[in-house]
C-alpha cells in the first residue's frame, strides 16, 4: 500500500488574541483553538471535501498542510513531508489555490507568471511549453493570457490561479473556496476541468468549500470540522442518514385512491392530480423504498415512481445545528 498523501494526527493550532475585556476595558489575552486535535488520513488519488461553518478551522488546517503555518502540536504530513521544514520540496509536489487571495503577480500578465513559475519548478522549456499550451486550451485562457492579473475578472483570475497551481503537474491539489463568487457557468466550467484533470492524471484533491455543488461534483468523501475538531468523516449520503434527513417517494397510480396516510414509517406530504399522484416522506434508516412500494401496492396499482433526495444544503445545515447543540450541552 502506498503512503497516504495527507496524514494528520492530533493536530492543533492555537492563536493568542489580544483584546480588551470587562468594565475597565482591561487588556486581555484569549487563546483561540483554531484546530483542536484533528486526526485523519487521505490516500493518494482520493478527492476529499473539507467542510465546516465559518471559523471552523478549514483555512488554518490548509495553511498547516501547505507549510504556511507552523502547528502548535501534533503531526501533519503532506506527500510524506513535513510541510514547514520541507517547504520547497513540498512546493514541487502540491498546488494550492486560495479563492480569496491571489497567488499570482498582480502586475504581470498570466503568460509571464507561468514563465516565472516554470523556472521556479525547473520545468524544461519543452515541458513548460506543452503544459502551458494544454492549460491555456483546457481553461480557455487564450483571450486574456497577455492581460495583467489586476485587470482580470474574478472568473478569469481564478482560472489563471488554477492553471498556475497545476503547471508543474502536482500530485496533490489543495483548493480553498475556489468557486466563491463565480457565476453558475464559470463554476461548471471549472468543475468540469478539475474532473477531467483528475481522470487524466490521478491528482489527489483536498477541497475546502461551502458550495455543495463543488462537493457533489468533485469529491467522494467529506470531512466536516467544527471548532477545529472532526465531527464527520464519510460520504455525503452518510450525512443525510446521520441527521435523519427524509427522502420522498412520489408514486403515480393507475386510478385515484384515498390519501395513503396509513403506510407504516412514512408521512404523507402531498396528494396531487385527484389522488393519482401521492408523495410519501420517509427516513431511510427506518424503512426502504422497496418496502413502501410493496405496502402501497396493496392499496393501489403503481404505474411509476420517483425518489426525491434530500436537499444537500439543508442536510449540512442540520449537521452544523446538531454539532452546535451538542457543544452547548457538553
Ligand atoms: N491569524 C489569526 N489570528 C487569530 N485568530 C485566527 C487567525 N487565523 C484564524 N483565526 C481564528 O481561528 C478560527 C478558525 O479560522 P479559519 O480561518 O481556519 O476558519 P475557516 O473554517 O477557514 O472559516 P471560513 O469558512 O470563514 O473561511 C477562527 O476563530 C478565526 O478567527
Amino acid at each position: 500500500m502506498t503512503d497516504p498523501i495527507i496524514e494528520v494526527r492530533d493536530l492543533r493550532r492555537e492563536f493568542l488574541v489580544r483584546g480588551t475585556s470587562g468594565r475597565w476595558l482591561r487588556r486581555a489575552r484569549t487563546v483561540v483553538k483554531a484546530v483542536d486535535g484533528l486526526t485523519f488520513s487521505i490516500p493518494e488519488g482520493a478527492a476529499v471535501g473539507y467542510l465546516g461553518a465559518n471559523g471552523a478551522g478549514k483555512s488554518t488546517t490548509i495553511k498547516m498542510l501547505s507549510g504556511i503555518l507552523v502547528p502548535t502540536s501534533g503531526v501533519a504530513h503532506t506527500c510524506g513531508l513535513e510541510p514547514v521544514r520541507d517547504r520547497s520540496r513540498l512546493a514541487r509536489q502540491i498546488g494550492v489555490v486560495f479563492g480569496q487571495r491571489s497567488q499570482l503577480w498582480w502586475d504581470l500578465p498570466l503568460s509571464e507568471s507561468f514563465r516565472v513559475l516554470g523556472a521556479i519548478h525547473r520545468l524544461s522549456p519543452a515541458a513548460q511549453a506543452r503544459r502551458t499550451d494544454e492549460l491555456i486550451e483546457r481553461l480557455d485562457l487564450g483571450g486574456f493570457i497577455s492581460t495583467s492579473v489586476r485587470q482580470l475578472s474574478l472568473g478569469q483570475r481564478i482560472r489563471g490561479e488554477v492553471a498556475a497551481a497545476l503547471l508543474h503537474s502536482p500530485r496533490l491539489l489543495i483548493l480553498d473556496e475556489p468557486t466563491i463568487g463565480l457565476d453558475v457557468l464559470s463554476k461548471e466550467r471549472l468543475r468540469n476541468f478539475l474532473v477531467e484533470q483528475r481522470q487524466l492524471r490521478g491528482t489527489s484533491l483536498l477541497l475546502a468549500t461551502h458550495d455543495m455543488g463543488d462537493v457533489q461534483r468533485l469529491t467522494e468523501r467529506v470531512i466536516v470540522v467544527d471548532h477545529g475538531r472532526s465531527v464527520y468523516d464519510g460520504t455525503l449520503p452518510g450525512i443525510a442518514e446521520l441527521v435523519g434527513a427524509e427522502r420522498i417517494m412520489v408514486v403515480q397510480l393507475a386510478a385515484p385512491v384515498p390519501p395513503l396516510d396509513h403506510i407504516p414509517d412514512t408521512r404523507l406530504v402531498g396528494v396531487e392530480r385527484e389522488g393519482t399522484q401521492q408523495r410519501l416522506s420517509f427516513v431511510p434508516a427506518e424503512t426502504t423504498a422497496a418496502r413502501i412500494l410493496e405496502l402501497v401496492g396493496q392499496h393501489a396499482q403503481v404505474q411509476d415512481l420517483t425518489l426525491e433526495e434530500p436537499d444537500i444544503d439543508d442536510v449540512i445545515r442540520k449537521l452544523y445545528l446538531r454539532t452546535a447543540e451538542e457543544s452547548v450541552q457538553s
